[in-house]
């Protein structure tokens, strides 16, 4: 496992933002284990999300856990976290060690095929405070994950997120730079990504 802290490790971004990428941070073999772990320990549900005022199912299932006491909603929908499982808590303290922070929730994506997809989107809600730190968890299928600077459009960055692999957001990156997972149709198998994030209150 990689444990370097994000000093030694180069930011991805060209400027506005703080991205560093672990590819081998959990591993393949292990990856695998807990994708189906947390396919079937998970409680997976399809939200709709409103867009534009209108009421639209996700593409990709979700969950939130976290800390009971502090809700926490997105796109319109408030979500009441599960309490934490000993697999989410382990996962939470190893990244933990990484990012140098606590983290409050984490919300899990499930896209069961290359048909489930992300959006174009900032993590920028007002409960994250003013540069939020995410850490972002991978295991399953390879997906490729997009950044694209929010004012100019045409600066991008692509990032294919291995099985087992960790992405980390922090800085002003979510001022500046959206991100999404797009379609992939001809991708047969399931990803489960999780974001950890930090609750302000
Ligand atoms: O699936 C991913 O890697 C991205 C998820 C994401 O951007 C989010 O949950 O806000
Ligand atoms: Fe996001």
């Amino acid at each position: 496992m990689n444990l370097f802290p994000i000093s030694f490790q180069q930011n991805l971004l060209p400027y506005d933002g703080e991205l560093y990428y672990y590819p081998d941070f959990i591993g393949e073999d292990q990856g695998f284990t807990i994708f189906e772990r947390l396919k079937d320990e998970i409680q997976w549900k399809q939200e709709p999300i409103m867009i534009f005022g209108k009421k639209v199912m996700q593409p990709r299932l979700t969950a939130l856990y976290g800390d009971p006491q502090i809700p926490y909603g997105y796109s319109g929908i408030m979500m009441e976290p599960n309490s934490w499982t000993d697999l989410l808590l382990e996962i939470k303290l190893k990244i933990e060690e990484v990012a140098r922070i606590k983290f409050t929730h984490v919300l899990l994506n499930y896209y069961r095929d290359g048909v489930d997809s992300m959006g174009w989107h900032r993590d920028n809600e007002k409960e994250l405070g003013k540069n939020p730190t995410i850490g972002s968890v991978s295991f399953g299928a390879v997906r490729d994950f997009q950044f694209r600077h929010y004012i100019s459009k045409s600066d991008k960055l692509n990032i294919p997120l291995q099985n087992g692999s960790f992405l980390l957001m922090s800085g002003s990156t979510q001022h500046h730079w959206e991100h999404q997972l797009p379609k992939r149709k001809k991708i047969s198998g399931g990803r489960i990504n999780l974001t950890f994030r930090k609750i302000i209150g």
